[in-house]
């Protein structure tokens, strides 16, 4: 059953269309991944869907509840959460410090009653250091925990930034190219993360990546934007044989002689 329903979602700036139509569902507990060249609305999308951007047109339901005009804490509310391409971490504190704070968005007791039921709130805040250790140690970030966040490679931070979204507890994760900058050994890392959240911890995933290797090996469906349409939707093998696909990234339609290759392996866009 799915999870998350994109109806005829369309976005417009100006005279812009960023997305024209787009429908597209993810099923639980699945790794659907977003393909698309540059500009195709591949972030515009995730945008829609975590509440930052209100499509002009559509629907986006996530179980019982309406996204298209929900704000971002909402939509973290509901059970989604999202780990940014650009980091949103605090490059000054230490992992630790980095997800306790992510973390106490979930915290359920208001400030007063944290001062009269003290016991209650002590016994919350042990309860968020034991979550987000438990975290820590699943993305396997224990030799980093006291570290700023600021001083660790760009490969941990990108770790740091998913265990981020992680600790809000979610049923739904959109990964926005977690694997952007990383060398072969981490984003073989970062696969085994991506594989392991779904499967240890039930969530289901949303991914935008460029390295179509890694796409087509991990996905179990692959929708394809190009500008701003959806143009297709699948299995891995299904959208890398379509002559739609190919013809988005390479220019060439199938049956015209191609100048570049067709997308294998990694594609720079
Ligand atoms: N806030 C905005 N204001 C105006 N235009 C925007 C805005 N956000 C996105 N767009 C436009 O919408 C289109 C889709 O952009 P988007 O960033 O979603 O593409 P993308 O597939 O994520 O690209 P990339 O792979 O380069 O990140 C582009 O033409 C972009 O210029």
């Amino acid at each position: 059953m799915s999870q998350l329903n994109i109806e005829n979602v369309t976005l417009t700036f100006g005279g812009v269309n960023a997305l024209s139509d787009v429908s597209l569902s993810v099923p639980k507990h699945e790794i659907v991944s977003i393909i698309g060249p540059n500009g195709a609305g591949k972030t515009s999308l995730l945008n829609c869907i975590s509440g930052f951007y209100h499509p002009t047109r559509g629907s986006i339901r996530f179980g019982d509840h309406e996204l298209s005009r929900a704000a971002p804490n909402v939509v973290t509310r509901f059970g989604i959460a999202r780990a940014f391409q650009n980091l949103e971490l605090f490059r000054g504190l230490t992992v630790v410090e980095n997800l306790l704070l992510a973390r106490h968005t979930h915290i359920k007791y208001s400030l007063l009653s944290g001062a009269i039921f003290y016991g209650k709130a002590s016994r919350i805040e042990a309860e968020n250091r034991a979550y987000v250790e438990r975290i820590i140690d699943f993305m396997e970030l224990q030799a980093f925990r006291r570290a700023p966040v600021g001083t660790l490679s760009y490969g941990v931070q990108k770790r740091v930034e998913v265990a981020r979204a992680l600790t809000l507890e979610p049923q739904l994760l959109l990964l926005d190219e977690p694997m952007a900058g990383m060398n072969v050994e981490e984003k073989e890392d970062m696969v085994r993360f991506i594989l392991d959240i779904r499967e240890e911890q039930g969530v289901t995933v949303v991914l935008i990546e460029h390295d179509l290797g890694v796409v087509m090996d991990i996905s179990d469906r692959v929708y394809v934007l190009d500008f701003g349409q959806r143009i297709a939707g699948g299995t891995p093998a299904e959208v890398s044989a379509d002559p739609r696909v190919i013809e988005a990234y390479t220019g060439v339609g199938a049956d015209q002689p191609k100048t570049k290759p067709a997308p294998a392996g990694q594609v720079a866009t």
